[in-house]
């Protein structure tokens, strides 16, 4: 099996949790899969909250309305992929730039379950390049107090978040204590959002792996 077929297992999978009402969705290929298969069930639910013009337009594309979450309250259930998750469900998220409405949507949300392949699953987050959102003026600013912090940043050159910042991708971190660092970095001024997911980690992880699907809570 490759690799695409392991993120659409564990989207099938994430998919028997959707009971109704408004699902929170994430962003990239692994939620791609999640949407394609939502949108068999779409007379299920009522809608969804989005958490990129990418999902959105997914979305809206399989005739899944997508709603303002100012207008939703809290959410029941968010579905979102990583880059990076620890048996703790820490995670790294952002490599497709969409952390801080991702960030949102999970923090606005009751559940939050996680759905990767297992190649995603790593005993010490930074192996992946650490996706850091950043006003624009502040961007060597940030860079300089990563640095201080023991990482390698580098700008995500020609990238644009959906709300207009940059992103700096952090090398050569070994994250041993991943809310300590979250807290850390989200303290730099300038730092819109850090893509560690620990404060706020998933409660559930769907892994797509050969033999199967494995969760891990
Ligand atoms: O910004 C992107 C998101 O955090 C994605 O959930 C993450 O990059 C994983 O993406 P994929 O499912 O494509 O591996």
């Amino acid at each position: 099996m490759n690799q695409d077929e392991l993120k659409r297992m564990a989207a099938a999978e994430a998919v028997k949790q959707v009971k109704g009402g408004i699902i929170g969705v994430g962003t990239g290929s692994t939620v791609n899969h999640f949407i394609d298969l939502l949108a068999e069930i779409k007379q299920t639910i009522d809608g969804a909250v989005s958490s990129s013009e990418a999902s959105t337009e997914r979305l809206k594309g399989h005739g899944i309305p997508v709603l303002d979450l100012n207008a939703t309250g809290e959410l029941e259930l968010y579905i979102d992929g990583a880059d990076e998750s620890t048996r703790h469900l820490h995670l790294i998220k952002g490599g497709g730039g969409a952390l801080t409405r991702e960030k949102i949507v999970a923090g606005a949300s009751k559940r939050f379950i996680c759905i990767a392949d297992e190649s995603k699953l790593v005993d010490v987050l930074g192996e992946f390049p650490l996706p850091v959102e950043v006003i624009p003026m502040a961007r060597s600013h940030v860079a300089r107090q990563l640095v201080k912090l023991g990482g390698t940043p580098v700008w995500r050159d020609g990238f644009i978040t959906d709300n207009g910042n940059i992103i700096l991708d952090v090398h050569n971190l070994r994250i041993m204590d991943p809310v300590k660092m979250e807290q850390e970095i989200n303290n730099i001024a300038g730092v819109v959002t850090t893509g560690i997911f620990a404060l706020r980690p998933a409660d559930l992880l769907i892994l797509g792996s050969p033999e199967g699907v494995k969760v891990i809570e």
